[in-house]
C-alpha cells in the first residue's frame, strides 16, 4: 500500500462509490463508530466523510510483543486484518512476515533495521507502542515513505513510580532481605540501611520521565539535582547542574532517563562510577547501552557503589521464559546476578495496565488516522501534515497524499498535474530529505482518478502516493 495499486483501482472505485453515495450506510460501519469515539483534531459540524480507497479487510496489521488489547479492538473496529503475536520475531521470520503487511506494531525489542524494512513492500506505517524509537531505522523508513509513530509519554509515570520504589528498596536492601526470607533466613539488620529523606537524587535526562521522577522524589523529602544537554526549567526546588561530573560528585542516588543515542552509549562507565560518592546507588531504566555493565560490576565489587537497579540491558530476550537471561545473551550475566543489593527487572518500567492501555489507544489511533486520512501529526520521522477532515458535502473531492524527495521544483510539477481540478486545500512540509504534500482537490470525476494517479506515479521525485476519496 506504499502506493495505490493500479490493479486494485476497480475495487477502490467501487468502494468510493459506496461510501460517497450512501452516507447512511457508512454510519453503521465499524469505522464510523470508531471515529465517533475519537477526540477530533479538527472539529467540523458536518458529518465527516470516511476516506478509504481500499478494501479495509485487505488491510493487514501485524502486532508483535504483546501489544495491548485496546489496539487490537481499535484495529478490529476498522475492519482490518490483525495478526497478533506475544513475542518479537527473529530477523528471518520478521522479514517473511513484513513482506505483505501494511502496518506493523512493535514495542522495544523488534529491530526494524534497513535490512528488514527493505522487504516491507506494502508497509505504510510503523507504530512503536512505547516511548523509545531507537529500535527502528527512522531515516531509512522515511526514505521509503514509511511514517513512524510512538507514544511519547503514556508510560512516563509508570517508569517514574518504579524508580521511586527502587530508590527506597535499594536504601533499605529490600531485595536481599526478601530473597533471604524466601529461603528461610531471618536477617534483621540496620547496618547501611537508610531513610531517603534528605538524600540527594541526581537525574540524568530531565525529560518526561526525569521531570515526573523529580516531583515524586521531592514529595518524599529528597533533594533533586539534574543534568541535561539542554537547559530545562526546574520543577519544584530541583536544580540543574552544568556538568555530569557535578551531578555524580553530589548524588546519593543517580537515575538515568536519556534516550539511546551515540552520545549516551556508556554514559556511565569506569570514570563516572569513580566520580560518584562512596556508597551511592545507581538506577538505569533508560536503555541498556547507556551503562557499561562490566564497570558497574567492578564498582559494586569494590563497594564503591552500594546498590543498583537495572531494568534494561544491551541484549534482551525476545520472549519470556526460564533460562532466557543468561551468559549467552550478555556474557557478564553470571557475574552480575551474584552481586548483593542489585534489583534486576525484565524491562518492565512501562509495564502497567494504565500505561499499556493508554499506549494501545494512542498509537493505534495515530496509525488509523494516518492510514485513513493521511494525517501524520505526531510522526517521529516524517513531515507532520494534516488537513481538516472531508465531509459529505464535498462530493467528487479526492485527497492526494504524495510523499516525495525534498528537491526543488516538485510542487510545480505536482500542481501542474492537479491543475485541471480545483485545489481546495494544500499543505506541504519537509523533514530532511523527505517531503509530504497533502492536497484536497475537487471536481474530480471517477474517471480522472486513475489518470491523476498515473501522472503522479511517473514523477521523478515520487516516493509513494495514495489517493483517498
Ligand atoms: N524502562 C522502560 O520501560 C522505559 C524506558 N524508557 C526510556 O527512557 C528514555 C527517556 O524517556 P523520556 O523521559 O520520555 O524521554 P524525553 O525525550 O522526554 O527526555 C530525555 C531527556 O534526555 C536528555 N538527553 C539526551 N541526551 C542526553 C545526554 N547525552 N546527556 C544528558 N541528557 C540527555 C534530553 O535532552 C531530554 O531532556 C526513553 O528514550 C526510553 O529509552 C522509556 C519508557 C519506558
Ligand atoms: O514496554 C515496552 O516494551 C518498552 C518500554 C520502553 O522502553 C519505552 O517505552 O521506550
Amino acid at each position: 500500500m506504499s502506493a495505490l495499486n493500479i490493479e486494485n483501482l476497480q475495487n477502490t472505485f467501487q468502494n468510493a462509490v459506496n461510501l460517497g453515495g450512501s452516507p447512511g450506510a457508512v454510519s453503521t460501519s465499524p469505522t464510523q463508530s470508531f471515529m465517533n469515539t475519537l477526540p477530533r483534531r479538527l472539529s467540523t459540524s458536518k458529518q465527516q466523510k470516511i476516506l478509504k480507497p481500499f478494501s479495509t479487510g485487505d488491510m493487514k496489521i501485524l502486532l508483535l510483543e504483546n501489544v495491548n488489547q485496546t489496539a487490537i479492538e481499535i484495529f478490529n473496529k476498522q475492519g482490518y486484518q490483525v495478526e497478533f503475536l506475544k513475542g518479537s520475531l527473529p530477523e528471518e521470520e520478521l522479514i517473511e512476515k513484513i513482506k505483505d503487511v501494511h502496518a506493523i506494531g512493535i514495542r522495544s525489542k523488534t529491530k526494524l533495521t534497513a535490512k528488514v524494512l527493505e522487504h516491507a513492500k506494502n508497509l505504510v506505517c510503523i507504530g512503536c507502542f512505547c516511548i523509545g524509537t531507537n529500535q527502528v531505522d527512522l531515516n531509512f523508513a522515511a526514505k521509503k515513505g514509511i511514517a513512524v509513530f510512538n507514544s511519547p509519554f503514556s508510560n512516563s509515570r509508570s517508569v517514574a513510580e518504579l524508580v521511586i520504589a527502587e530508590i527506597i528498596s535499594l536504601a533499605r536492601q529490600l531485595g536481599d532481605r526478601s530473597i533471604e526470607l524466601h529461603t528461610g533466613t531471618w536477617n534483621k539488620v540496620s547496618n547501611k540501611c537508610w531513610e531517603v529523606r534528605g538524600k540527594t537524587l541526581g537525574i540524568i535526562g530531565y525529560g518526561h520521565i526525569g521531570s515526573q521522577l523529580s516531583v515524586l522524589a521531592e514529595a518524599m523529602g529528597l533533594h533533586v539535582i539534574y543534568y541535561d544537554i539542554v537547559t530545562i526549567m526546574a520543577l519544584g526546588t530541583a536544580k540543574q547542574v552544568s556538568t555530569l561530573d557535578e551531578l555524580l560528585n553530589n548524588s546519593d542516588f543517580v537515575s538515568l532517563h536519556v534516550p539511546e543515542t551515540p552520545e549516551t552509549k556508556n554514559l556511565l562507565s569506569a570514570p563516572q562510577f569513580a566520580a560518584m560518592k562512596d556508597g551511592a546507588y545507581m538506577i538505569n531504566a533508560s536503555r541498556g547501552t547507556v551503562v557499561d555493565i562490566p564497570s558497574l560490576i567492578a564498582a559494586m565489587k569494590a563497594k564503591k557503589i552500594a546498590g543498583a537497579a537495572i531494568d534494561v540491558y544491551p541484549a534482551e530476550p525476545r520472549k519470556n521464559g526460564v533460562g532466557a537471561f543468561a551468559d549467552d545473551l550478555n556474557k557478564w550475566t553470571s557475574d552480575l546476578i551474584s552481586l548483593p543489593n542489585l534489583i534486576l527487572t525484565p524491562h518492565i518500567g512501562g509495564s502497567t495496565e494504565e500505561a499499556q492501555s493508554a499506549i494501545g489507544i494512542e498509537v493505534s489511533t495515530a496509525l488509523s488516522n494516518y492510514i485513513n486520512e493521511g494525517n501524520s501529526v505526531g510522526s517521529v520521522n516524517f513531515p507532520e501534515v494534516s488537513l481538516k477532515a472531508l465531509n459529505y458535502d464535498q462530493e467528487n473531492t479526492v485527497r492526494v497524499l504524495y510523499i516525495h524527495q525534498n528537491i526543488p521544483g516538485v510542487l510545480r510539477t505536482v500542481n501542474n498535474i492537479l491543475s485541471n481540478h480545483n485545489i481546495d486545500k494544500q499543505f506541504s512540509d519537509s523533514h530532511g530529505d523527505v517531503a509530504y504534500l497533502m492536497a484536497d482537490i475537487s471536481s474530480v470525476d471517477q474517471s480522472d482518478i486513475k489518470e491523476i494517479y498515473e501522472k503522479l506515479n511517473q514523477t521523478d521525485a515520487k516516493i509513494s502516493i495514495r489517493l483517498l476519496y
